[in-house]
This record gives structure tokens, sequence and C-alpha cells, in this order.
């Protein structure tokens, strides 16, 4: 009987012939051969910097229709609400007709409230997630403070919405950075205020407009704002929605795994000391790169998206704001430099930290709550936000199932216009998959092998080309994909297909 957890009644109860569950599933076993065959493979792309699109993946050599480009294992992942007991949480196996056998749940002393267990597809899946989470006493704290998430949306429910403030609290560190682990993962907004105020020459109390500010001066106003929200339990009474709560759940797990990783994240010590130097040469001279060290290199979008929501075309999130301002009234926009708790939770502009606000004040709660995790007590919203907008843009969905490479080889479109009916299992984040940039006539195309992400060049690829896969919606007209590309990545597509058909429209 393994210490983390009880195997369920089910699992004991098990039929001889189903003890082949105690053996890993075909999903676990296929990822074991594949793990084996990439660690001492080198994939052959470097990153690069091109303006207009930041980082991206371009191939070190011609590569040929099928061959595979590059393959990623998950940092983090959480499977849907709709699908946890169907789904196993190591190999993403998927039986919609029957929750599965062997079940992990915490040490017997967590609080009942914070019962929860994880669900797997055999006992070897069991094993694996148990020792990515770093062994069977992490594992019981990771799975409390999954219980305590849990326990707060159920109560949420009963209360019908009525949940307890975090109320006034103390900031996170006098000096406004976490507490713990200042070099990972902190928000791009993190800049120094004071500095900001002293080069805009700006009155602590003065007004400014977020949409002419730069980049440093957006970011020094929303930490600000940040600051405000954590202190006051700001927006801690609005439950997230669906969606957010997953995500919320799959920060759980990124900030835990990640904790977790050790020093082993460092990069070799005769790297070059820029993050691009350091990828390239370890994809190039070791294979993949592990997913721990890449998350601090992932982009992190909260400027673009705070940007993004007080944009005056915007017609995202903020559309249906009554007194949102329309473009006619919106010129020029006057926000506090220095807002107030009850400016920011009055104001139609607050709004847009309203989503953020309620998933962090959710999972701060849950970290309280849950013993043995680092930082203790408050989670500081700068980890949280590090984490929060380096997802956005940057995860990928799980679907179910798989399209098969032949599929996607076939289909003259590169097989990414998802014609094939996929169940939505959840979302995950393979950190060192972010540099593919999106096009609308995309040369890669990805497919899950259990809970890799493999990508395979979908044509004959050159040395040099950059490498591009899809974010969706490619059949879909040029207007319309360049819309849902601004509303849900926050750029501008500069792909050889949209720069063709804009100039035929003109
Ligand atoms: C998943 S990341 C890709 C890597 C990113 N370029 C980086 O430097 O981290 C997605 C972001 O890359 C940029 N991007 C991707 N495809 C693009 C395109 N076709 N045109 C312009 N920007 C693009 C956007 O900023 C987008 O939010």
């Amino acid at each position: 009987m393994p210490a983390y957890g009880q195997e369920s009644r089910e699992h004991q109860a098990l039929p001889p012939a189903q003890a082949a569950l105690k053996s890993p599933g075909p999903a676990w076993a296929e990822d074991r051969a594949l793990a084996a065959e990439d660690a001492g493979r080198r994939f052959p792309v470097r990153i690069e910097h091109i303006p207009g699109r930041g980082r991206g993946f371009f191939a070190t050599r011609d590569i040929g229709r099928g061959e595979t480009v590059f393959c990623a294992a998950p940092l983090a992942w959480s499977v849907s609400e709709d699908w946890a007991r169907h789904t196993c949480w190591w190999c993403f196996a998927h039986d919609s007709r029957r929750a599965l056998p062997v079940k992990a749940a915490p040490r017997q002393a967590s609080p009942r409230s914070a019962q929860y267990r994880g669900v797997f597809c055999s006992a070897g899946c069991m094993d694996e997630a148990v020792g990515a989470h770093g062994g069977p006493e992490r594992w019981a704290v990771y799975l409390e403070l999954l219980g305590h998430i849990e326990a707060d949306l159920t109560a949420h429910k009963a209360s019908a919405g009525r949940l307890p403030s975090t109320g006034s609290r103390a900031p996170p560190a006098a000096d406004g950075q976490p507490a713990h682990g200042a070099r990972h993962l902190v928000g791009t907004s993190d800049v120094d205020t004071a500095t900001f105020l002293a080069d805009a020459g700006a009155e602590p109390l003065a007004e400014f407009d977020p949409c002419e500010a730069s980049d440093e001066q957006l970011a020094a106003w929303i930490s600000r704002v940040w600051d405000t929200i954590a202190q006051s339990g700001l927006f801690s009474a609005h439950m997230p929605d669906n969606s957010q709560r997953e995500l919320v759940r799959l920060i759980a797990c990124e900030l835990f795994i990640h904790d977790g990783a050790g020093p082993t994240q460092t990069c070799r010590a005769d790297a070059p000391p820029d993050w691009m130097g350091c990828m390239v040469l370890r994809c190039a001279s070791e294979g993949p790169v592990a997913p721990a060290a890449a998350l601090e290199h992932v982009r992190c979008n909260e400027v673009e998206y705070v940007r993004a929501m007080l944009r005056p075309d915007r017609a995202g999130p903020l559309a249906d704001v009554a007194d949102a301002p329309t473009p006619a009234t919106l010129v020029p926009l006057r926000i506090p430099q220095r807002p107030l708790a009850a400016q920011i939770e009055g104001s139609w502009w607050g709004r847009a930290f309203r989503v953020a606000a309620a998933s962090y004040a959710l999972l701060d709660r849950a970290w309280g709550r849950t013993a043995g995790l680092r930082p203790a007590g408050r989670l500081p919203h700068q980890r949280f936000r590090g984490v929060y907008f380096r997802e956005m843009a940057n995860s990928f969905g799980i679907y179910d199932p798989p399209i098969a490479l032949s599929a996607l080889l076939q289909d003259s479109d590169n097989g990414l216009h998802g014609e094939v009916e996929q169940e939505y299992l959840g979302t995950s984040m393979y950190p060192t998959a972010v540099y593919f940039n999106h096009s609308c006539s995309p040369n890669v195309a990805k497919t899950r092998v259990g809970r890799n992400m493999r990508f395979v060049a979908a044509a004959d690829v050159r040395l040099g080309d950059e490498l591009f896969i899809s974010y969706g919606c490619i059949s879909d007209p040029v207007a319309e994909r360049r819309s849902r590309l601004r509303e849900h990545f926050f750029f501008e597509c500069t792909c050889s297909r949209c720069a063709l058909e804009l100039a035929v429209k003109e």
C-alpha cells in the first residue's frame, strides 16, 4: 500500500483480470518510450528574436515533412472539473464512460474539508505523478492545497455567493518584493515604483492616461494597484468562473512543482548568462530543457493584458460594462496614479483587475491554510501574477482523442482546422514549447502523445526558416482571425498570409 494514499475500494476490489492496472497504462508506456528516445535527441531548432514577433523557433537545418522538430513535457497541468474523475492525472488517458480505478488520497491528518483525490488509469501513472510532485509527503501537501480550493468553491455555492473577505492584510513584504524566490516568476509589472514616479516627474496623487503610458509606467501603476488589492482583500468575494478555477488549479500545480524543483533548474556553468544563449545551448547540446527552468523565460503578458483591457477600441471582456468609456469619451483618460481601494472597486477600469484578483484571493486563501508550503501564510501577489500572466497566451489545451500524426499530415491545411471532434480535458503548460509563434499558414503541426506535446513539420522546411504553429481558427476570414488573435493573445498578426490577404483587400 503506498504511503501517500489509500487506494480506493474500487481498486482493492478489482478482479484478477484487471490486475494489469497495477502496471502502467498504455499512454504511460508510450510516454516513457518517447522520453527515452528524446533523451539523446538534439532538436533542429534555435531561438531567435524577430522584430514584431518577439522570440521564435528557427530551423537549424533542412527538415523534411513529417519529421519531429520539438517535443515537450508539461511542467504543470490541470484536468477540468467535468472530467476530473475520468481522466488520468498523469498520462491524460480518458474514459468518459467510467471513473478511473486508481485513486490517491491525501494524508489522513488533513482536515476533512481538504480531502481530495487524484485519479489515475494505473498504479504506474500514480507513482509517476507522486514522484513529479516531490514524493509522498509533498504529494499530500499538494492534494491538501487543491482540497482547500475545492472547499472554498463548495462553501461559496452553498452560501449563495457570500464568502468571508480576506479582509485587510499586511503587504507581502516591506519592499514590495516576494518574500520567497525573489528571482523567480515575478510579474513584469514589478518595477521600482519610486523610480517611475521620479522619472515621470509625477506627483504621487496625480492622474495619468494608461493608454498613453510607456510599458514601464503602466507596469509600475499595475504593481501599485495590486499592492492595494492584496492589502485590502478587494474582489475576494467574487468567485472565479469555471475556466478561471481551472487556471487556479494549474497555477497551484505550477507554483508547487516549480518550488520543489530545487537547484537543478540552474543553467550549465558554462552557459551564457542570457536566457536565449542558455536555451539554445541546452537544446543543441543536452536535449530537452527542464520545464521548471524554462518557466522563468516564458513571456509574462500582464502589461499587454491590462493595456488591452483599457484600450478604447477594445471589443473584449469590458465591452459589456455600461460605464466603460467609448472612444469618443475616452480621450484623455485620467486614472489616479495611486488609486485607493474604493476607486479600484468602484471604477470601470478597476474591473480590469477583478478576474485575476478573484483567482488570486481563492488561491491565497487555500495557500494560507495548507501546511508545508513556501512561503507560509500569504502567497505574495507578485508570485501569483508571475505565473498567472505567463499562463495567459502560453498554455495549451488538452484535447482527446489526440489527432493522429498521419491524419495531420494528410490534410492539405496541416490538419489544424479542428474538424475532428475532440473533448476538452483541461489545460497544461509546456514552458519549453512556448517559442512557436503563430502563422495563419503554419508549417508545424502539434499533437499530444500521452502527456507530451510533439511538434512535427507539416511541410518541408529550409535551414533558417521560422517554425510556426497555428493558435487556431485559421479557416476563418482574415478580419475574424486577426480580431480573435488580438482579443485572446493581444497581438496584431504579422504572418505572411495575413499580409497577403490584407493587401488584396485594399
Ligand atoms: C506563445 S508566445 C510565442 C513566443 C513569443 N514570441 C515570445 O517571445 O515569448 C505568443 C506571443 O508571441 C507573439 N506572436 C506570436 N505569433 C505572432 C504573430 N504571427 N504576429 C505577431 N506576434 C506574434 C505575440 O506577442 C503572442 O502573444
